[in-house]
């Protein structure tokens, strides 16, 4: 068994979950790293080392796109808080983050009508620069997202599985087939004093893949359950996985939401650190993930593993608690104006001004 107060990140092997002979094996170790660890590598996966490798030879050449380029794809310009944000445009915690990104979503139309709950427009297209800017990009980028899409819902099944439940269990609420995940492509500049990348937070994802695109580059940090930061360094072929606050707690506190960060790259470093996570988010918007929507299903052996590992007694991270009262969609939404109250304000003031009465924050509250 891996303790909760780990002090390395597990390594799981996805080809025993392929094979009948040595799933329950994978099921086993990733009962036990879900429990206790709520991070870990995965290796030997079915997507495409070409693609990943054309991706990380794009990435450099998309944030060295002119800078006005950069910021006509602004993500003010979208309701769907997708498009580029400048260094230090994101907050968490009530700090800047000092990375530059662009978020995009899995192809999406939006299903929006006015007199519709506004979180119903969280869903909708991305902007790309065009093919003459950055050719082959879009191409290659979707279908890295569709290759993730397929990864994230297999991998879905066997969590299912692994709590001791059905395999579909936990596809209820990934129903309809429009849904949009979201993917951010992240740069981290070189600091010269010891800043934030991104701050301690949870992910309010269910999964997420994080490609770390940098090889050399440490930063980011999980929380263990006495509160230390244990790194995360790179690992060559193989995606970090965690899990977030929705998995969290529609399964009662059983999956464990680890609090993460993100530091900045030192001086030393030289070189920019790259990453692009991949959020499995794109729930349905009016679902319930709080620990009712599971309830009586998840057998008492698991709960017991739950209450054996404990509770956290230390976090620097509180986000996403309006699961226990809020739908899916309206949680994410309240999310992204946290992080982003300019987009906020602009598509969704009234929303804006109920989450920052006194205005424009110069900090952000906790995400
Ligand atoms: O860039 C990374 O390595 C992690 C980023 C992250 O945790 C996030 O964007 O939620
Ligand atoms: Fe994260």
């Amino acid at each position: 068994m891996t303790s909760a107060n780990f002090e390395s990140i597990p390594t799981l092997d996805y080809s025993l979950a392929l094979d009948k002979e040595t799933k329950p094996k994978f099921i086993a170790q990733l009962r036990d790293v879900m429990i206790n660890v709520g991070f870990l590598y995965l290796e030997n996966t079915p997507v495409d080392k070409d693609i990943v490798s054309d991706l990380k030879l794009q990435i450099p050449k998309l944030f060295a796109l002119p800078q006005d380029l950069k910021d006509s794809l602004r993500m003010a310009n979208s309701p769907h808080f997708l498009g580029y944000s400048r260094l230090g445009a994101e907050l968490t915690k009530g700090a800047v983050d000092y990375r530059e990104q662009f978020d995009f979503g899995t192809p999406c139309v939006s299903c929006f009508k006015p007199g519709d709950p506004d979180y119903w427009n969280i869903y909708g297209p991305s902007q790309y620069p065009s093919e003459d800017q950055l050719p082959g990009f879009k191409r290659l980028h979707e279908t890295y997202l569709t290759q993730l899409h397929s990864l994230s819902s297999n991998f879905l099944q066997l969590v299912s599985e692994a709590l001791g439940l059905p395999s579909d269990t936990l596809d209820r609420f990934y129903t309809s087939s429009g849904r949009m995940h979201l993917t951010k492509i992240v740069k981290y500049p070189v600091q010269q004093f010891s800043q934030q990348g991104v701050g301690a937070h949870y992910d309010g994802s269910m999964i997420t893949f994080l490609l770390q695109a940098s090889e050399d580059h440490n930063g980011l940090q999980a929380q263990n359950l006495r509160g230390d930061w244990i790194n995360v360094p790179p690992k060559p072929n193989t995606f970090v996985i965690n899990f977030g606050r929705s998995l969290e707690f529609v399964t009662q506190g059983v999956v464990r939401a680890t609090s993460h960060r993100v530091l900045a790259p030192p001086p030393e470093a030289k070189t920019p650190r790259y990453s692009v996570p991949f959020f499995y988010s794109g729930m349905d918007l009016e679902a319930r993930v709080d620990g009712a929507a599971l309830e009586n299903l998840l057998p008492p052996e698991i709960l017991k593993l739950r209450d054996e590992r404990g509770t956290l007694p230390t976090t620097e991270s509180i986000n996403y608690s309006e699961y226990a009262s809020d739908v899916a969609g309206k949680v994410y939404l309240i999310g992204r104006a946290k992080s982003h109250p300019d987009v906020a304000e602009r598509h969704y003031p009234d929303l804006f001004k109920e989450l920052f009465p006194n205005g424009m924050p110069l900090h952000g509250i906790a995400y």
